[in-house]
């Protein structure tokens, strides 16, 4: 539905050339939901901008069901953007008119007749979960409420696209999570292909089908979420993989943890398990290989695109040779080991 083929895009700034897109190729097939995920300044928001062609890119091309963007004339560009919807960080809903008058408004503006787009805004409130706040102003609803109305507003022509940019970012977790299961839905109930870009991978944990990994302009690992999940192969994507799961060593450990080995103490190990070995009993394992007390402090296990995955905070608990070949053991079994420190 969606295919970018070797998008590139820069900007002038000061005299001087900044990449923000680098040869960048990206495809969502219909009825999925793809996530783009990275830092800040990666190039996220001048992809999604590119799609639809808010930003033109240099080079590439930009091929939406089947037309190119590129090369259509301002009036069929205008005519094919009408399939590609859009929701954004801070919604951009018009203050003066109530919740009704924002979803009509794209329909007033295509010429649709009053009693059609009665009938349509009732629809759209029914859909997005609305129904009490029609005659509402946007000052007068939370952030997720307006989320809504924006969501709403962007399917009253019936977009076969529908882009997202950071549409979550400005809103509390528990709020993030009903918008997100709400696009889940429309994606499920209207077959709407949805292409999101975020930095956090909470979110892309929650809804997608497939990642991309941005950064620096590129694209440097894609796969779906499973894949990803279970086997990231840069160091950014393992970055976020761990971000998205929340641990921290505990206060009175912190208080007393050293950077080099004394008398008395043990490794304070940081597992990052993943894919197969997750089912694999690797801790009972080496405590009978290598006479290792196990103690594992905290320990938080996911599930992301059908795949479990966790990280682990433990103290192993042996002589310095066994607990050292323990370590090496554990990393031959591609767990992810990293001495904290000792305790
Ligand atoms: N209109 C512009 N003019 C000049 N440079 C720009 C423009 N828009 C973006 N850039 C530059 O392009 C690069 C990518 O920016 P972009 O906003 O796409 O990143 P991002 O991943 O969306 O970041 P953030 O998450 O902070 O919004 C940055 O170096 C940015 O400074």
């Amino acid at each position: 539905m969606i295919d970018l083929k070797n998008i590139t895009k820069t900007f002038d700034h000061k005299g001087k050339k900044n990449i923000a897109l680098s040869n960048i190729s990206l495809s969502v097939p219909e009825g999925k939901i793809v996530g783009v995920i990275g830092e800040s300044g990666a190039g996220k928001s001048t992809l999604i901008r590119c799609v639809n062609l808010l930003e033109r890119p240099n080079s590439g091309e930009v091929w939406i069901d089947g037309q190119n963007l590129m090369e259509l004339s301002p009036s069929k560009l205008t005519a094919a953007r009408k399939n590609i919807g859009m929701i954004f960080q801070h919604f951009n809903l018009l203050s003066s008119r109530t919740v009704f008058d924002n979803i009509a408004f794209p329909l007033e503006l295509s010429h649709t007749s009053k009693a059609k787009i009665k009938n349509r805004v009732y629809e759209l409130v029914e859909l997005v979960g609305l129904t009490d706040k029609l005659d509402s102003y946007p000052v007068n609803l939370s952030g997720g409420q307006k989320q809504r109305v924006a969501i709403a507003r962007t399917l009253a022509s019936n977009p076969k696209v529908l882009l997202s940019d950071e549409a979550t970012s400005a809103l509390d977790p528990s709020t993030t999570r009903s918008i997100l299961s709400l696009l889940k839905d429309l994606n499920k109930e209207l077959g709407i292909t949805i292409l999101l870009i975020t930095h956090e991978m909470d979110v892309v944990k929650q809804i997608c089908d497939d990642i991309a990994v941005m950064n620096r302009g590129k694209l440097i690992e894609q796969g779906s979420v499973s894949a990803i999940f279970s086997n990231p192969k840069t160091e950014l994507a393992q970055r976020f993989i761990s971000s998205s799961l929340h641990l921290e060593i505990p206060i009175d450990y912190q208080k007393r943890i050293t950077h080099m080995p004394e008398e008395g103490k043990h490794p304070l190990l940081k597992l990052q398990i993943s894919g197969n070995t997750v089912d694999e009993p690797v801790l009972s394992e080496i405590s009978r290989l290598f006479d290792i007390n196990n103690n594992i402090i905290s320990a938080q296990m996911d599930y992301a695109g059908g795949v479990k995955f966790g990280v682990m905070l433990t103290e192993f608990i042996g002589t310095i040779s066994k607990e050292i070949a323990a370590i090496e053991y554990l990393k031959s079994k591609n767990i992810k080991v990293t001495l904290l420190g000792y305790v």
